[in-house]
């Protein structure tokens, strides 16, 4: 069964804290913040400080996803804003080994993205640092947008690698997940679902949970 990471770009901000309790108390393991810079990709979303808002009222892991031009300038903010997992894209840094050892550094669990037009060959030198890697299954900076079945294939690539190399990270998907999509994801070694308007654009938030984790049995 997948883990499900309700992402709170999709949530009502107005009422953040009843939407993060309705996806935490419906057994969601991970809440999947991110953060865009409006350079990176177009939008501009939220930084740290929500981060340090968040941190005090679920116990869900906390997954800050860096939709940001070189991601080493914010690490530790996001660090001591209490984030769990850091994530940076490949594509956004011409030091992604650099970027990632100072999430380590920090004392949090480095995440490696790639897009959806990256191929797997450009983060096998770092996949024995990370402890996860997210597949971007749209292009990254909006919710919403339809799933990419072309990145399946690199689901089953990189749980391929780990399996002959003997590491252990977590392989998430984002973007147009969905009860439908994320079965052959699942089937192809996804280990985290991320879903945004599935679980937030949806009259019950937590039975969209249990939909993501019920089609993955
Ligand atoms: O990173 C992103 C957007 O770039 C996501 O995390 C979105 O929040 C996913 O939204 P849906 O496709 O699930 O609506």
């Amino acid at each position: 069964m997948i883990k499900v990471a309700p992402s709170i770009l999709s949530a009502d901000y107005v009422n953040l804290q009843p939407d993060i309790e309705k996806v935490d108390q419906a057994g969601a393991e991970v809440l999947h913040i991110d953060i865009m810079d409006g350079q990176f990709v177009p939008a501009l979303s939220y930084g740290p400080g929500w981060v340090k808002a968040i941190r005090p009222i679920t116990k869900m892991v906390l997954d800050v996803h860096m939709m940001v031009q070189n991601p080493e300038r914010f690490v530790d903010d996001f660090a001591q804003a209490g984030a769990d997992i850091i994530g940076v894209h490949v594509e956004a840094t011409p030091h992604i080994h650099r970027a990632l050892q100072m999430i380590q550094n920090a004392g949090v669990t480095p995440e490696v993205v790639i897009n959806p037009g990256t191929p797997v060959s450009a983060i096998e030198p770092v996949l024995d640092m990370v402890g996860q890697v997210l597949v971007m299954t749209v292009n990254p900076g909006f919710g919403g947008q339809k799933f990419l079945p072309s990145t399946v294939e690199k689901i089953a690539q990189l749980d391929a690698i780990k399996r002959e190399k003997g590491y252990n990270f977590d392989i998430e998907i984002d973007g147009g997940v969905n009860d439908q999509t994320v079965v052959d994801c699942a089937k192809a070694g996804a280990t985290v679902a991320v879903a945004g308007s599935y679980v937030f654009n949806a009259d019950d938030p937590a039975a969209r949970v249990q939909a993501l984790k019920d089609a993955t049995k």
